[in-house]
């Protein structure tokens, strides 16, 4: 560019639950001056809703009827990530147990991917200096065309070791199970699911640090700079 600013960088960053996908990407973009945007959060706050509004979770046809209602805004600096629903913060309400297994059959319904995907394309072209997003089918579908594509990866016990001990939870077969659970649930959905992008680097962290993991990640969004 003619004043020398860098070109905004757009980092997809996806995966399996409890591969680090969160912490990692909130990282890197702290690092990299980048915006941040977790889309996992933006499926549990419309699943949040649809709960608290009495839909019936079973029923594709009642969800996708509503899907268009709740206005959801996503806070996208990595230092302080925030996310509402019609002007309600429900950063908390959206990590609850009842949210946690509701939400692969929200997100299944086309129309609940449609609204947002099209939120986060909105969110991602709007970035000045660029995006980190999150999620499970953002190098495939949401932002084909990302500058970088990483797809992390972790044996389902390190990944239930390391979210037994965020929820403080001694259950870690219990916790395995619902990983594996929900992981199934959204790699078998027809519309966008989980799915490593055929030209995303795959990084497994089962032997690595959460620090060795950021590092990692930098030096390849560096080296895509750089034009390496
Ligand atoms: N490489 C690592 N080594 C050890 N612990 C890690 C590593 N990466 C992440 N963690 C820890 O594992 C837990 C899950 O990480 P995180 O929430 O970032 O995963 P995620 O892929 O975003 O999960 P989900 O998709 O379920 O939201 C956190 O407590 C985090 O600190
Ligand atoms: N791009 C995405 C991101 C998430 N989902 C769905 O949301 C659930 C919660 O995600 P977390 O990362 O917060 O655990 C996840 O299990 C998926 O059902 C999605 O479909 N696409």
């Amino acid at each position: 560019m003619e004043n020398g600013a860098a070109q905004p960088v757009i980092v997809a960053i996806d995966g399996p639950s409890g591969t680090g996908k969160s912490s990692t990407s909130k990282a890197v973009a702290a690092q990299l001056g980048l915006s941040y945007l977790d889309t996992g959060a933006q499926y549990r706050a419309i699943t949040w809703w649809m709960v608290t509004n009495g839909i019936d979770i079973d029923d594709p046809t009642a969800i996708a009827a509503v899907a268009g209602k709740p206005e959801i805004v996503s806070g996208t600096d990595p230092e302080n990530p925030t996310i509402t629903v019609d002007g309600t913060d429900v950063a908390g309400p959206i990590r609850s147990q009842e949210v946690t297994s509701k939400v692969s059959a929200v997100s299944a319904v086309p129309e609940v991917r449609a609204r947002i995907t099209e939120l986060q394309r909105s969110l991602a072209t709007s970035a000045e200096k660029g995006i980190v997003v999150e999620g499970r089918d953002i190098g495939t579908t949401v932002l084909p065309d990302a500058d970088l594509k990483v797809f992390l990866t972790a044996s389902p016990e390190a990944r239930a070791a390391r979210r037994s001990g965020e929820l403080k939870s001694t259950d870690v077969q219990a916790t395995r199970e619902a990983l594996i659970k929900r992981d199934a649930a959204d790699s078998s959905r027809k519309t966008s699911p989980l799915a490593k992008a055929d030209d995303a680097v795959e990084v497994d962290t089962t032997e690595l640090t959460l620090a060795q993991v950021i590092e990692c990640v930098v030096t390849l969004v560096e080296e895509k700079r750089a034009g390496k």
